[in-house]
C-alpha cells in the first residue's frame, strides 16, 4: 500500500470508530478483509488510528474538525508533515484537500489535555498544577516491557536470548525482573525467548506491585480475578507456592494452561464454588476489572469510552470482589487489592469504602505508580485483619 492508501484506510477506521465500534474490532475486522495489506500496512494503519486516539483534541485543533478525515489531516500536522502530500487524490490515497481544510489548523487552540472533560476534576485533585506533565505520556506510545521469568532466567540471560533474534532490550528501573524493549517488540511472540518461557509481556510497574507482595515457598495464593494470568505468573516466578486462578468469566483463563506451561509452573483453576473449599488462602490477589486509565497510552480508544455511569459500576464490581474475596483470607494473611488506575476513586477511595465496611481490617501498604514513573498507573493496596 502507499502511504496514501494506509491514510485513506485510517479514515476509514476511524470513521467506524467515531460511529462508535470498538478501535480494535474495527482493525482486526478491516485486516482481515485487506488481503492486499502486508504486516507493515496492518501495522502502518494501526498506529495511524491509534496515534489519532491518543491526540483526538490536538488532532481535531490542527485539522480543523472531529470527522475522521479532520482528525487525520490533524495527525499528520502534527508530526510536522505537510497533508498535501498524502492527500494527492491518486490511487487509494485520500482526495486533495479543499481550500477550507488547507486554511484549518493555522491558529490551532493551545493543548487540551487527552482526556474527556468530566475526568479533568477528579484528576486535578491528584495532580494540580502538575496535570499536564503527570498525564503527557498518555499523549505518547507506551513502552513495551518484559517479565524475565526467574524460573527459567535472569535478566541477562533474557537479553542475551532476546539479542539473538534482533529484539534488544534494557533493564528497567521500577522492577527487578523489568526489561524495555527498545526494537523489534513486534517480533516477540515468535522468539524463542517468549515461546521457551524466559520472558513474558507484562508492564514494569505492574511486575513493581507484584514484587511488593510477600510471598513464601509453601504459601497458598488465590488469584481471585485472575483473567489471562498476567500476575499469577509473576508471583509463580518468585515463590514455590501453591497456586489457584480463579475468574467470574472463566473464559477470560482459556490462555493460562499453555502460559503457565511455557514458564515451567502449575497453576490450578478454581469455579467460583470451589474457591472455600480450597480455602482459605495466604494471599488473595484482586486485580479488580477497572477503568485502565493507566494504560490509556495503549489503549486510547477505552478513555473516550468511558462515562461516569461505567465508572460508578466499576466501582460497585470493585467493593463486591473486596467483600467477596476478603472472606477468602486466611488468618494472618494478606488481601491485596490492584488497579491498573490512576483514579482515586478507584484506588484509595475503594481502600477507604473497604475499610469503614470491615472495621477489622486495616491497610498496612499502598503505592501508586504514576505515568511519570515510566511504566502504567498502577495502584497496589495491602489489607491485613
Ligand atoms: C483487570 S482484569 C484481570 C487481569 C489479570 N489479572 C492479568 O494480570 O492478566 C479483571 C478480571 O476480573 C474478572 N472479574 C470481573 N468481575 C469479577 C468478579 N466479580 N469476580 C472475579 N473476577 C471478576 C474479569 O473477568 C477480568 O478477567
Amino acid at each position: 500500500m502507499t502511504p496514501g492508501a494506509r491514510v485513506q484506510a485510517a479514515i476509514d477506521c476511524l470513521d467506524r470508530i467515531l460511529a462508535g465500534d470498538p478501535a480494535e474490532k474495527v482493525l482486526t475486522g478491516w485486516a482481515r478483509g485487506a488481503r492486499y495489506a502486508g504486516s507493515k500496512d496492518r501495522a502502518a494503519v494501526r498506529d495511524h488510528v491509534y496515534d489519532v486516539l491518543r491526540q483526538k483534541r490536538a488532532c481535531a485543533a490542527l485539522g480543523g474538525g472531529e470527522g475522521a478525515r479532520a482528525l487525520m489531516i490533524g495527525l499528520i500536522r502534527l508530526q510536522r508533515a505537510d497533508p498535501a502530500a498524502v492527500f494527492t487524490g491518486k490511487g487509494h490515497a485520500p482526495s486533495v484537500l479543499t481550500a477550507e481544510e488547507l486554511r484549518t489548523g493555522q491558529d490551532a487552540p493551545p493543548p487540551q489535555p487527552e482526556l474527556p472533560d468530566w475526568l479533568l476534576p477528579q484528576l486535578e485533585a491528584r495532580y494540580g498544577g502538575d496535570l499536564a506533565t503527570a498525564l503527557a505520556p498518555l499523549a505518547r506510545r507506551a513502552n513495551v516491557f518484559l517479565r524475565v521469568n526467574l524460573r527459567k532466567a535472569d535478566r541477562q540471560g533474557a537479553m542475551a536470548a532476546l539479542a539473538e533474534e534482533e529484539i534488544p532490550a534494557e533493564p528497567a528501573e521500577l522492577a527487578p525482573t523489568a526489561l524495555k524493549v527498545t526494537a523489534g517488540a513486534r517480533r516477540i511472540s515468535q522468539s524463542r525467548a517468549y515461546r521457551e518461557g524466559l520472558v513474558e509481556l507484562q508492564d514494569a510497574a505492574s511486575q513493581a506491585a507484584m514484587e511488593t507482595l510477600p510471598l513464601r515457598d509453601g504459601m497458598t495464593v488465590l488469584d481471585y480475578c485472575a483473567g489471562g494470568g498476567g500476575k499469577t505468573l509473576a508471583l509463580a516466578g518468585r515463590a514455590r507456592a501453591t497456586y489457584y486462578a480463579h475468574d467470574a468469566n472463566p473464559q477470560r483463563m482459556r490462555d493460562l494452561p499453555a502460559r503457565s506451561a511455557r514458564a515451567g509452573v502449575t497453576v490450578r483453576q478454581l469455579a467460583t464454588e470451589e474457591l472455600a473449599g480450597q480455602g482459605p488462602y495466604d494471599l488473595v490477589l484482586c486485580d479488580v476489572p477497572c477503568s485502565g486509565s493507566g494504560t490509556w497510552a495503549r489503549d486510547p480508544d477505552a478513555k473516550w469510552r468511558l462515562t461516569p455511569e461505567r465508572l460508578a459500576a466499576l466501582n460497585t464490581i470493585q467493593d463486591e470482589i473486596l467483600d467477596a474475596a476478603a472472606a477468602l483470607v486466611a488468618e494472618g494473611g494478606l488481601l491485596a487489592y490492584t488497579t491498573c488506575s490512576l483514579l482515586a476513586v478507584e484506588n484509595e477511595g475503594r481502600i477507604a469504602a473497604f475499610l469503614a465496611r470491615h472495621p477489622d481490617w486495616t491497610c498496612c501498604f499502598s503505592r501508586q505508580w504514576h505515568l511519570y514513573d515510566g511504566g502504567d498507573g498502577f495502584f497496589v493496596a495491602h489489607l491485613i485483619r
